[in-house]
């Protein structure tokens, strides 16, 4: 008899609406501390879990949150296509390889 074997995705465990109620919905309060939402442990799981957890989360979280903030803040930028399609392989891939057009944002007039 074949082995069975068991599959874990954190993107399909990241869309489950029983963990994140409306999870397509982008609502960055879903991750507030203290407040209605209480994080199920385990449930958010882009860096892994338990003992082999990624060791380099914190330092990845303030190099995105650095980029971001000069990306926003410096640049107004478009998708090139903007219902360009993901698929998941097991992570979200766009199939385009998500192409953006990056403009600095006009400096205001005093
Ligand atoms: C957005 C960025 C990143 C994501 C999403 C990510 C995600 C992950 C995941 C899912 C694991 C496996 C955890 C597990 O098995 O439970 C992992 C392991 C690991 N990550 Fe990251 N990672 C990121 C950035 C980084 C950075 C910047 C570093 C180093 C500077 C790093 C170093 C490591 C190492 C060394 C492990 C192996 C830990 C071990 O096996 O004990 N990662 N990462």
């Amino acid at each position: 008899m074949a082995p069975k074997q068991l599959y874990w995705s954190a993107s399909f465990t990241h869309r489950d609406a029983n963990l994140f109620p409306e999870p397509t919905k982008f609502d960055p309060s879903r991750f507030d501390e203290g407040g209605d939402h209480t994080l199920i442990p385990f449930s958010y799981v882009s860096f892994g879990g338990g003992p082999r957890m990624c060791i380099g989360k914190e330092f990845a979280k303030i190099i995105i949150l650095t980029f971001l903030h000069h990306l926003v803040n410096r640049f107004r930028w478009d998708l090139v296509i903007p219902d360009e399609k993901v698929e998941y392989d097991p992570t979200p891939i766009p199939v385009k390889g998500l192409p953006v057009r990056v403009l600095p944002h006009i400096p205001s007039v005093p």
